[in-house]
């Protein structure tokens, strides 16, 4: 499902050159549930932002359900990000100013689907998040974990094979982080969805078949090696 071959990538800074990543190689199946875990600056959300398309190593080569990701254009990429991954971020980033349904049918209105299309989907996505009946709602009337399940919505829109997550229990409480959890746990165990979380909460990890270890942007640890679940 992804795979990164040799991935270092370098930012250029006036100080000069520094590596956020160093010559990964990380294999991850369709399927798994995989906890990135790591110091802070460790290059985390860097693999993360590497793996959705947001941005492109400086070297190696990075395969995500067979496209080979440093071959698209940047119109191929962003297509790929529309239709192959939901991303989930630690701050929701939901639009304040729409409700709820208006939030979730984003993607879909980018895809120009009819009116009516958007409104059945939008039900049956908000509905796999239990949160039926607050469509009309504005993000700011819903907890902290009801904002993070209408953005697990919307990253379900599409239909992606990919949730990458970025600490999206980081700023919920252990009720609503649970729920998030076990949101995002049913939709891999179910759905077969294939999910990549950063997060620095061990617990949170703990629901991941696989921790991998980041420090200094290098891969210290693999759960399948090195059994850290142990
Ligand atoms: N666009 C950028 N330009 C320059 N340096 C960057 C850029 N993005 C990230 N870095 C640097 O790369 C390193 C890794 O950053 P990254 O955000 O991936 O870490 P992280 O492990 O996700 O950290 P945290 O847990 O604090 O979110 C950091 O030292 C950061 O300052």
């Amino acid at each position: 499902m992804i795979k990164l071959e040799n991935v270092s990538k370098v930012f250029a800074l006036e100080a000069g050159n520094f590596a956020a990543l160093k010559q990964n190689d990380i294999h991850i199946r369709k399927g798994e549930f995989i906890a990135i875990m790591g110091p802070s600056g460790s290059g985390k959300s860097t693999l993360l932002q590497l793996i959705g398309g947001l941005d492109l190593p400086t070297s190696g080569s990075i395969t995500v359900d067979g496209v080979r990701l440093n071959e698209l254009n940047e119109k191929d990429r962003t297509l790929f990000r529309r239709t192959k991954v939901g991303f989930v971020f630690q701050n929701y980033q939901l639009l304040p100013m729409m409700t709820v349904a208006e939030n979730v049918a984003l993607p879909l209105a980018a895809n120009k689907a009819s009116k009516s299309e958007i409104k059945a989907k939008v039900q049956r996505l908000l509905e796999a998040v239990h949160l039926e009946g607050k469509e009309s709602h504005f993000p700011s009337q819903l907890s902290g974990g009801q904002q993070q399940r209408v953005a697990i919505a919307r990253a379900l829109a599409m239909k992606p094979q990919l949730i990458l997550a970025d600490e999206p229990t980081g700023n919920l409480d252990r009720k609503n982080g649970q729920d998030v959890l076990q949101l995002l746990s049913r939709l891999n165990k179910e759905e077969r969805i294939t999910v990549v979380m950063v997060t620095h909460d061990r617990h949170a990890a703990e629901q991941a078949d696989r921790i991998i270890m980041i420090r200094d942007g290098e891969v210290v640890q693999d759960g399948t090696e090195g059994g850290v679940l142990n």
